[in-house]
């Protein structure tokens, strides 16, 4: 697990604070006074039941939707605050990977990476074609995957050809937005092994947005719970189960939820050491 706090104080650096956000759309209130902060080099988990605002949340942050309210600072800046260009500067130190990869469907993958790269730096094609197969490689993906179009991939390979993308730009901050939706159970704990190790190279902090049970285990070091238009709790994975309420004790005490806690069991007790 990450330690997420500065080695000289011990405690936790917060690079995005959320707090009192509103998000409505119509009669609809998604978020209400919603606080949340995301700690340097953690892996932050955020689930909550169908419709919670997950989604609507990370895409506050990176700036796709404009809060009714309330204050999101990253890197001790008010991103609310800022002009379109100051934010479009800061938007670089994130990477994003959306649900469905979102890759170009027309290009193949070392000039789907290519493209952030030639647009955001001083790079040539053949050199941000080259830093793209680098990228690739970062994420597991053999180097002759990067002549290959998205529809020649499988859904898991399409996954990191996407992370490879949203790594373009040695990104400080990952969103990743249910990453595993859609892979095989073997795929998804890959992945899951993947995030991690990337956090622990790049030195990364990884905003995860997830129903994935397996990934809270493996992957996570707290979990934030959006309940009632807020974030009910942020903390470690056992902590936030213990949470007096209904949809965390169905969620995390439930079949699925017995299930994910006695596979990740097994599997700490099988580890060396
Ligand atoms: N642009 C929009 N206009 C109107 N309503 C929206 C918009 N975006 C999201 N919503 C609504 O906001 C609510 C929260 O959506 P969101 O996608 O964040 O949920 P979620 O927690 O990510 O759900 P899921 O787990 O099903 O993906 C939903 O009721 C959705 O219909």
């Amino acid at each position: 697990m990450a330690d997420h706090r500065s080695p000289a104080s011990r405690q936790p650096i917060p690079i995005i604070q959320v707090r009192g956000l509103d998000n409505r759309f119509g009669d609809l209130t998604v978020h209400k006074d919603l606080d949340l902060d995301l700690y340097q080099g953690e892996i932050l988990g955020v689930v909550g039941g169908s419709g919670t605002g997950k989604s609507v949340l990370l895409r506050s942050i990176i700036g796709l939707q404009t809060p009714s309210a309330g204050q999101i600072r990253v890197f001790g800046k008010d991103l609310t605050a800022m002009s379109p260009g100051q934010r479009s500067q800061f938007e670089q130190r994130f990477g994003v990977l959306f649900q469905g990869g979102a890759l170009f469907t027309s290009l193949n993958l070392a000039q789907n990476i290519a493209l952030p790269l030639m647009e955001h730096t001083g790079l040539s094609r053949v050199e941000a074609e080259e830093l793209a197969c680098m990228k690739l490689a970062l994420t597991g993906l053999p180097a002759e995957s990067a002549q290959k179009y998205p529809s020649e991939l499988s859904g898991g390979m399409v996954k990191r050809a996407a992370l490879a993308r949203a790594l373009a730009l040695d990104p400080e901050i990952l969103f990743l937005d249910e990453p595993t939706a859609g892979l095989d159970p073997i795929g998804a704990a890959g992945f899951d092994e993947l995030i991690v190790t990337l956090r622990n190279a790049l030195g990364l902090t990884v905003f995860l947005v997830t129903h994935d049970l397996d990934t809270l285990y493996s992957a996570c070091d707290r979990v934030a719970v959006l309940s009632q238009r807020r974030v009910l709790v942020a903390d470690t994975l056992d902590n936030v189960a213990e949470t007096q309420d209904q949809w965390v004790q169905q969620y995390f005490h439930g079949p699925r939820g017995r299930a994910a806690s006695a596979a990740h069991q097994r599997h700490t007790n099988e580890e060396p050491g």
